[in-house]
């Protein structure tokens, strides 16, 4: 997608320079556009966990070439273990760093030693290219829901989509998930406004999300986290589309800290409630998201203070408690498929349940 009309994609291996990688430093934006120059396994599980990338899908493609950056050093069998153990840690809850990770893995000890380098880069690009490529369908398949709301407007007015925390394009390798149907919706000319929870503790809605959203040109309202409920009821909101960093086989969907508190207003509204992933984020392995999904605990200040710009365009951080105060800051929650109305995958869009899933990605068609 673009960023002042020139296109980029969120990771690149630069011609000049192709034993590293390129990123946006996110923390950075929209305030400013700075790219930074990874060559280092360290400097990218930096880069995951500080969240100077983030986002379900980029962080798994980043780590590919994370664990490219280790073997350069040592090829062998325990060299790329170690490697692959240390940039799944980096972060526990999106299960595409896990199944980036595997993939290559799997991929990388097939081969002689003195291959691996060389085939790695290949299979962490095509990795990329998938991405992008699965995402555009996933906006395709979710430009269909957004069609549909229009006609059932009538075709006047707008359409209000609420979305939480960033799964745009800058959270893939392009396009994104939830916001890729948006993007499609608007560029094909069809009125779509979007309401942009902020997304608390660190504000990927307002930070990231109005960034990208307005970059495209797409009408958007930045609203506090606990305002998504009041539209609702208000009937302002004709569907909400989120991303995820997991679903589980039997259809829970885990996602940014706040989402299950919007599923359970729209269910209550009965506002459809979509999530859009790639089949990369479905962890076949778990079923019960509530008891298996491991929620990433980060840390307390970034729900202690709040970061920004003050009037003088200086960046800041000020605290929002009382100094004695202590805090907790669960980074993910997980909603029951039951609040789900539909998963928007890149084979289609289907309901949140096993035979939703197996109708779209038949179990020989899957890695268990
Ligand atoms: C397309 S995945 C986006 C997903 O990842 C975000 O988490 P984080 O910003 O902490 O990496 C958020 O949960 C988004 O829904």
């Amino acid at each position: 997608m673009k960023i002042n009309g020139t296109a980029y994609r969120s990771l690149w291996r630069p011609t000049d320079d192709n034993r590293s990688i390129r990123i946006f430093d996110q923390t950075r934006f929209p305030w400013e556009v700075e790219i930074l120059a990874l060559r280092d396994e360290n400097a990218v599980a930096h880069a995951i966990r500080s969240m100077q990338v983030r986002g379900a899908p980029l962080i798994g493609a980043v780590a590919a070439y994370g664990l490219i950056f280790a073997i350069q050093k040592d090829a062998s069998d325990d060299a790329l273990k170690a490697a692959a153990d240390m940039l799944v840690e980096t972060r526990p809850t999106a299960i595409n760093l896990r199944w980036a990770i595997e993939r290559m893995v799997k991929h990388l000890l097939t081969l002689p030693v003195e291959e691996r380098v060389a085939a790695g880069y290949a299979e962490a690009d095509a990795l990329c290219d998938e991405d992008v490529a699965v995402n555009e369908a996933i906006g395709r398949h979710g430009l269909e829901l957004i069609r549909q709301a229009w006609k059932a407007k009538g075709e006047q007015g707008t359409v209000n989509v609420l979305t939480h925390c960033n799964a745009g394009w800058i959270a893939t390798v392009d396009w994104g998930t939830a916001l890729a149907p948006i993007y499609m919706a608007h560029d094909e000319g069809i009125p779509v406004h979007v309401w942009v929870d902020e997304t608390r503790p660190r504000n990927q809605g307002s930070l990231l999300t109005a960034f990208e959203l307005g970059s495209h040109g797409v009408a958007h309202t930045v609203i506090a986290d606990n305002a998504g409920g009041h539209y609702m009821q208000a009937g302002k909101v004709d569907l909400v589309i989120v991303g995820t960093d997991r679903v589980t086989a039997q259809g829970d969907v885990a996602n940014k800290i706040g989402t299950y508190l919007k599923a359970l207003a729209a269910h209550d509204n009965n506002v459809p409630f979509w999530v859009a992933l790639p089949s990369s984020t479905i962890d076949w392995r778990v079923r019960d998201g509530v008891k298996e999904i491991p929620i990433e605990e980060r840390s307390a200040e970034e729900v202690l203070y709040v970061t920004g710009i003050d009037d003088t365009n200086t960046p800041s951080r000020v605290r929002v408690a009382p100094p004695a105060s202590t805090g907790a800051n669960p980074a993910f929650d997980v909603t029951p498929a039951r609040l789900v109305t539909g998963l928007i995958t890149e084979r289609g869009c289907c309901d949140a349940s096993e035979e939703g899933l197996r109708s779209l990605f038949p179990l020989d068609s899957t890695t268990v």
